[in-house]
């Protein structure tokens, strides 16, 4: 049985990296085990204040980044953190050579009920080593990550991770305490017959991907000749984990709910490390047509409209956008 620890032992090219992973994985330990006693661990409801994004905070999106802020602040590898949750950067260790942007918690609106979250986080180098990381240092784009991975936080414990080319799982042991390897490559296929997006919002959306769920509800009736069938965790980190476990398409898609919104998912702490990974599991992920990877953000709290999954469905969702731009 290999565990996290042999695999970065075997697999990280740089110490820094996988004592950096390991801090991240072992926050992820605590949250679990907070989430395993719920109510019970006072962690369910509201914190009582917004975020910059002037999102509601639940009280486990606070614990959660603080308990990653403090331990990432103590590893003398990492030089600053990101996250959803703060307004600014924070700087770390200023000879550190790493830089930590997260997502604390995952879909805040499944916490009091029981369902499942997670813990997404994106690993940058850091380049002015012996000077206090700034919010620009973190302004790199997606294909600069050194690693990238998420934590869900089901029924079991998974972590996804990528620090090569290559795309890994394991499962918590409770018992042990030990992440242990339960995939060694994980693969999307090219093509699915499942999508997930938040249907609520069509009329928001932009013409081709109202034109494309429409195509998709038609099933064999319609263009598309086969039926689809639609699955939604309402957690982005739910809804990408079941795509590299058996394809699929995810979308938040533009819309015009919130017109000086570019999109609802955050650029530097959801779409990048997800991109990532499903990139590198064989997938694609686009903001509709462009490569989220290749995006230059100007903002470390940049939203971004999200398209990823299975290639060839990924691939036709761009389709109909360039066709429609050109029309
Ligand atoms: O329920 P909605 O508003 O459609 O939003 C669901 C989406 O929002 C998110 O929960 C945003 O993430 P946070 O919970 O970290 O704010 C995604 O995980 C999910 O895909
Ligand atoms: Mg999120
Ligand atoms: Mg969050």
């Amino acid at each position: 049985m290999s565990t996290l620890a042999n695999y970065l032992d075997a697999h990280a090219k740089d110490p820094a990296l996988s004592n950096v992973i390991t801090t991240v994985t072992e926050v992820g330990k605590t949250i679990s085990g907070l989430l395993k006693k719920g109510a019970l661990a006072d962690i369910l409801g509201e914190a009582g204040n917004q975020n910059v994004q002037g999102e509601e905070q639940k009280k486990l999106d606070v614990l959660a980044n603080d308990l990653l802020l403090d331990a990432l602040a103590k590893n003398t590898h990492c030089a600053g953190v990101a996250s959803e949750e703060l307004d600014d950067a924070t700087p770390a260790n200023a000879d550190g050579s790493l830089l930590v942007l997260f997502d604390p918690l995952d879909g805040s609106s499944n916490i009091d009920i029981n369902m499942a979250v997670g813990t997404i986080f994106s690993i940058l180098p850091y380049e002015r080593q012996g000077q206090n990381s700034e919010n620009s240092d973190f302004l790199q784009a997606g294909n600069q990550q050194l690693a990238a991975g998420y934590l869900l936080y089901g029924t079991s414990t998974v972590l996804a991770l990528t620090i090569d080319d290559n795309v890994v799982m394991f499962s918590l042991d409770p018992d042990s305490g030990d992440y242990i390897l339960i995939n060694d490559h994980v693969q999307i296929a090219a093509d699915t017959s499942e999508y997930a997006i938040n249907a609520s919002n069509y009329r928001y959306w932009l013409a081709p991907m109202q034109q494309y769920i429409d195509e998709l509800i038609a099933g064999k009736t319609g263009v598309r000749g086969r039926d689809f069938n639609t699955r939604w965790v309402a957690a982005m980190v739910g809804d990408v984990h079941r795509i590299l476990c058996r394809g699929g398409l995810f979308t938040y898609p533009f819309d015009t709910k919130y017109p000086n919104k570019a999109g609802k998912l955050r650029l530097m702490y959801e779409a990048n490390p997800m991109s990532l990974l499903i990139e590198r599991a064989g997938g694609a992920a686009t903001d509709a047509i462009n490569r989220i990877l290749d995006i230059e953000p100007t903002d470390i709290h940049q939203r971004v409209p999200v398209v990823l999954g299975s290639k060839n469905e990924v691939n036709y969702v761009k389709d109909l956008h360039v066709q429609h731009a050109h029309s």
